[in-house]
Parts: C-alpha cells; sequence; structure tokens
C-alpha cells in the first residue's frame, strides 16, 4: 500500500556560502564555503572521504546543525531568522531523518517502534495503527510487526528505521550510510525503497561511500575538505 502524502510538494532547498566550523581553538571547518540548490523531488548522493564533511552537510540541511557562517533557506523560510523552537517544528515538519545506526528501541515490538514516529503528527490512534501497518507492509516486515526490535536482523532493523520516517510522510528524506551496515541483498531491498519514496515526489538525499547507492541516485555530488568538488 503507498504511503499517503498529505501535504504540498517539498520545498526546494538552498545554500549560499555555508561554513560549519567546530572547536574554538583547534578550528575544523567542516564546511567551508558550500553553494547548493537542490530542487523539489531531486534524488541526490553525497560522496566523498572519510572526513571530507559530508555528515555535517546532511546535519545542516536537515536542521541538525546550525552553519556558523552562510544562507540556508528552505522554500521561502530564511533559518538563520528563525528561532531553535521554529527549526525544531520545521525539521519535524518536512524532514525524515535515517542513519546508519538505526536507533530502535530494543524491547519494543517492530508496530511501536514505528508508531514512536507519529507522536508528534497529532493523528488520532486508530489513524496512527492503520499508518503503521501500511508503512509496515510497505518494508516488507508485516510479519514481524509484533516482534521486538532486538530480534530483528541488521537488515530488517534498517527497513523499520525507514518505516519509522516514512509513517511521518516526509517531505524530504535525509539518510547517513542507510545501506552502511547491510550485506548486498538488504542494501538493495533499502535502495528499492528509497526509489519508491522518491518516485512518489519525495526529494531523496543520501551520503555513502557505497558505489551502488550512489548509483540509485539522479545526481551526485563529491564533498572535499568541506567542499564541493564536484557537481
Ligand atoms: N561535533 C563535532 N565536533 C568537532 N569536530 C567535528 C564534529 N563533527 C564533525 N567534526 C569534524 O568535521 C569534519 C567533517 O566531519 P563529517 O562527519 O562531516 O565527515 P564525513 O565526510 O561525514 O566523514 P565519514 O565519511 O567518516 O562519516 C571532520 O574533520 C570531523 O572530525
Amino acid at each position: 500500500m503507498a504511503v499517503k502524502r498529505d501535504r504540498t510538494g517539498p520545498p526546494p532547498l538552498r545554500l549560499q556560502g555555508i561554513e560549519r566550523i567546530f572547536g574554538a581553538q583547534a578550528r575544523i571547518r567542516a564546511l567551508d564555503g558550500v553553494d547548493l540548490e537542490i530542487d523539489p523531488g531531486d534524488y541526490l548522493a553525497i560522496t566523498g572521504r572519510s572526513g571530507a564533511g559530508k555528515s555535517t552537510l546532511l546535519n545542516v540541511l536537515g536542521l541538525l546543525e546550525q552553519p556558523t557562517a552562510g544562507r540556508y533557506t528552505v522554500g521561502d523560510t530564511e533559518v538563520r531568522a528563525l528561532r531553535a523552537r521554529q527549526v525544531d517544528r520545521l525539521r519535524g515538519e518536512i524532514f525524515g531523518l535515517v542513519f546508519q545506526s538505526f536507533h530502535l528501541l530494543d524491547h519494543l515490538s517492530v508496530a511501536q517502534n514505528v508508531e514512536v514516529g507519529l507522536t508528534y503528527a497529532g493523528l488520532r490512534r486508530q489513524e496512527a495503527l492503520q499508518r503503521v501497518e501500511a508503512v509496515v507492509e510497505k518494508v516488507g516486515l508485516s510479519h514481524r510487526l509484533r516482534e521486538r526490535a532486538a530480534t530483528l536482523s541488521g537488515g530488517e532493523r534498517q527497513r523499520v528505521a525507514i518505516a519509522r520516517t516514512l509513517a511521518r510522510s516526509p517531505a524530504i528524506l535525509l539518510a547517513d550510510e542507510p545501506t552502511g551496515n547491510l550485506d548486498e541483498s538488504n542494501a538493495e531491498a533499502v535502495l528499492g525503497l528509497l526509489d519508491d519514496v522518491h518516485a512518489q515526489g519525495v526529494t531523496v538525499i543520501v551520503v555513502t561511500h557505497d558505489e551502488m547507492t550512489a548509483e540509485h541516485a539522479q545526481r551526485r555530488i563529491v564533498v572535499r575538505d568541506g567542499r564541493i568538488e564536484r557537481l
């Protein structure tokens, strides 16, 4: 069953002269002047060596980190002008985040883990449960719905994490090494899911070291020393 989209399409994202410096004394320029535009419905792979700044870039895009300089706009909204609480709200409304380490609650069932993502979505319980079942079916785990997350394999855990994110119908999906811990067949299943989500009009942005993962994207950028080396 398709995941219902109940909002207008994803907003364009625009980064101009973005810098992110870590540390007070030994200043690390994790991002050093990044200009990037991401159109609604794009499927972008962010690649580059370890330490290049890929995760920092994804975290800035997903409003998990604020740049130390530069301008970031989400649609018409300039992020710098927002208060922290407004940033949190915008993140929750627009972005879905998937990480390499799955952050599941092991003692809860698959269904409960997915439902956690819906707690803040303002849905009635019956609606929430229907949504949970639909997305768990979509990731191919209906048969494990009531089982504890602790009993799942790595590939299954990643699919639950994706289901949890999809349950909230994000307009933009950000994934940091979503296939990093997976064998080839599980990686293919996860990439198939990202392709499906993209086909429904969601913007997909994925950080990866993995060539197979990058090949699923329509567009690729290479980050090097905090800069975009190749568009
Ligand atoms: N919270 C932090 N505090 C200090 N330095 C940080 C922090 N986060 C990242 N860095 C530094 O910023 C640089 C870029 O890190 P980032 O994690 O973005 O790289 P990456 O390309 O995602 O690397 P990897 O592929 O290994 O995950 C690195 O030098 C890293 O050590």
